[in-house]
């Protein structure tokens, strides 16, 4: 009931606007998001070099990825602040409620896009930056602005801008864009639509009620879940490909097995057998799946040990 209330944008917005604190530009960088795009972009760092990473470009490296990608996270609070005042999950967000206003919220991220393309353009190389900027580019505007509010695949196509850390990572330490480092792209980019799709399933209503077009209100509940578990299947393929070329051993083949038997399971849970509770289940594993995945990677890269 005091939901229904919170939601509307416009009475809440003049009164909140005195309460501003850091946590709200905190959260406006959806932090939790931006580390787990940093530990990817790490591991592209540590896989790119048989060796140790230079620390000024590792510091260097991760500060304009993350700034860059914080700034991308804040543009998109500002663009979608209507739609988040409409749903449950979000319309409590800082510029949704109206405590950090629209040209606040822009310069916070226009202070950020700037020295995180400085850094990166001076302390490590252009092609990291204008990647890192397209990246910016895909996911704030292209994905935010178009792909969002236009077609259920938004976020097929949009989580291009989401996969690319690893890559960005590897060019930051060898300024080249090589096959290994489009593998791991490919990795995340084949986890997104599970992610995203088994919170969506959870979140149907909300997103039907916003009028944003997600796979589950415009196809329904039953065929994305086949999407999500075929998309699964899919992932365990790709999952194979860096011990398949050579780019991974032992430990990197028993460890992704495993997680991915796990994401399965899930995944066949929501289509088969589902509870209320499946859907979440599913979105929270698929967080804790890339991201041990991805320090799988890393502990595998230091020791290799093959058959
Ligand atoms: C287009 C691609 C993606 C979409 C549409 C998407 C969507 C979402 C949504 C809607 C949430 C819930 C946010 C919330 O309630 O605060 C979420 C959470 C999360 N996502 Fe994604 N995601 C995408 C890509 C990624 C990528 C590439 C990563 C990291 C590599 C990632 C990591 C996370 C994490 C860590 C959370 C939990 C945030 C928290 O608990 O505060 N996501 N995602
Ligand atoms: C420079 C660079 C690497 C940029 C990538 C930036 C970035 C933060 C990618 C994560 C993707 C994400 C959280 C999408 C959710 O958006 P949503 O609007 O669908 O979800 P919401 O409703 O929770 O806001």
């Amino acid at each position: 009931m005091a939901k229904s209330v919170s939601y509307s944008a416009a009475s809440t917005r003049a009164g909140n606007r005195a309460t501003a604190s850091w946590r709200d530009y905190y959260e406006l960088t959806k932090p939790n998001v931006v580390m787990l795009l940093l530990l990817t972009a790490l591991v592209g760092m540590c896989l790119a070099t048989p060796g140790w990473v230079d620390w000024q470009v590792l510091v260097a490296g991760l500060a304009g990825i993350g700034l860059l990608s914080s700034a991308a996270a804040v543009i998109n609070h500002v663009v979608d602040h209507r739609i988040d005042s409409q749903m449950a999950r979000t319309f409590n967000r800082p510029v949704a409620k109206g405590k950090v206003s629209v040209a606040h919220a822009l310069l916070f991220a226009a202070v950020m896009a700037v020295a995180g393309y400085a850094i990166l353009e001076l302390a490590v190389n252009r092609l990291t930056a204008l990647l890192t900027l397209a990246s910016l580019v895909g996911y704030a505007g292209i994905y935010t602005m178009f792909l969002k509010r236009a077609t259920p695949q938004n976020i097929v196509i949009g989580g291009l801008a989401g996969a690319a850390p690893p890559l960005l990572g590897w060019t930051a330490v060898t300024g080249e864009v090589h096959p290994h480092a489009l593998l791991l792209v490919l990795i995340v980019f084949t986890w997104t639509p599970p992610h995203f799709w088994a919170l969506a399933i959870h979140r149907e209503k909300d997103y039907a009620k916003a009028k944003v077009p997600m796979l589950p209100v415009t196809h329904g509940v039953a065929f994305t879940k086949t999407s999500v578990l075929l998309y699964t299947l899919l992932l365990c393929l790709v999952c194979l490909l860096p011990y398949l070329v050579g780019m991974s051993n032992l430990i990197y083949l028993i460890g992704s097995l495993l997680l991915n038997a796990g994401f399965l399971a899930y995944t066949w849970k929501l289509k088969f057998a589902a509870t209320d509770k499946t859907a979440m289940q599913t979105f929270k594993y698929s967080i804790l799946h890339l991201m041990i995945l991805f320090v799988v990677l890393l502990v595998d890269h230091y020791v290799p040990i093959t058959l």
